[in-house]
């Protein structure tokens, strides 16, 4: 269903953000992606989502090179594949479900977009949205009003209301505290087992990606070191990924998170990139 290949991204022609990566899935999966700061994390999932224009490679999804799309073709895989941030991307003066109503606006013609019509099946779909998530109480609630893991979650339900295909997911629990983090994660995970969506979700610690992705990718200076189950992440291949030459203190890169149980036929082996 998705394979990317060859991927690379140049920053005026010095930089390589991200040195010809390629991973490819053939089913929906939660894959965290991990590295140091600068790995090259953010700019392959922008890429994906066409936020930042690759240099060279090919995004296949479902046998179409999303990489080349344009003009409405280009918003509707933009719509299709919702992406989450780590400083939730809110309108912090509108009230939460019109926060939410906003992930619909891709889904519109541009004149009703303009005039923010929202009809009956968006509120509707915005509420269902909110209440799975938790937080359909404070729906009228102005989102700047709500603490930084309720925004989150307010930034997911608004990916889920563009009833996306993939959920990319860049540091979300980056400015959280960890029992924030914690119902983040616990929601993506279940928006992923629930609905079968492919999560990919950049994190920085190590003990999140082993508790709720099945697949880990280790980035390092822009390259993929590591595609393998979260399980197969050892001290050695730890060491490789953060290119630490002496023996690296987990606790640098660990939020005070615990493990979820997971049911086990989500626990499968990495899909084998083409
Ligand atoms: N707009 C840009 N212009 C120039 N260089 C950039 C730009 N965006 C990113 N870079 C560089 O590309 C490299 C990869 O950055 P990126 O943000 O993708 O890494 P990351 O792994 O997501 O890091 P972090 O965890 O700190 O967010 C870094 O060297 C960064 O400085």
């Amino acid at each position: 269903m998705l394979e990317v290949s060859q991927i690379r991204k140049e920053f005026g022609g010095r930089v390589v953000a991200v040195d010809n990566v390629s991973f490819g899935a053939d089913r929906p999966q939660m894959i965290g992606v991990i590295g140091r700061s600068g790995a090259g994390k953010s700019t392959l999932l922008r890429m994906i989502n066409r936020l930042t224009p690759a240099t060279a490679g090919e995004v296949l999804v479902e046998g179409r090179d999303v990489l080349r799309l344009k003009g409405a073709e280009k918003r509707a895989w933009q719509r299709d594949c919702a992406m989450i941030f780590q400083q939730f991307n809110l309108v912090p003066r509108l009230n939460v479900v019109t926060n939410v109503m906003l992930g619909r606006l891709n889904g519109h013609g541009a004149l009703r977009s303009l005039f923010s019509i929202f009809g009956d099946d968006d509120i509707e779909r915005a509420l269902s949205a909110l209440d799975r998530l938790g937080i359909a109480g404070q729906a009228l609630q102005r989102a700047e009003t709500l603490s930084g893991g309720q925004q989150q979650r307010v930034a997911i339900a608004r990916a889920l209301t563009q009833n996306p295909r993939m959920v990319l997911a860049d540091e979300p629990i980056a400015s959280l505290d960890p029992l924030s983090a914690e119902v983040v994660m616990k929601s993506l995970r279940e928006i992923h087992e629930r609905d079968g969506l492919m999560v990919i979700c950049n994190l920085h610690t190590l003990d999140t990606a082993r508790a709720y992705c099945d697949r880990v990718l280790g980035m390092r200076q822009g390259k993929l070191v590591f595609d393998g189950l979260s399980s197969e992440l050892n001290p050695a291949v730890v060491r490789d990924i953060y290119g630490a030459d002496h023996e690296i203190n987990e606790a640098t890169t660990s939020t005070s998170i615990g493990p979820v149980p997971r049911p086990a036929e989500h626990i499968g082996p990495a899909a084998v990139p083409a």
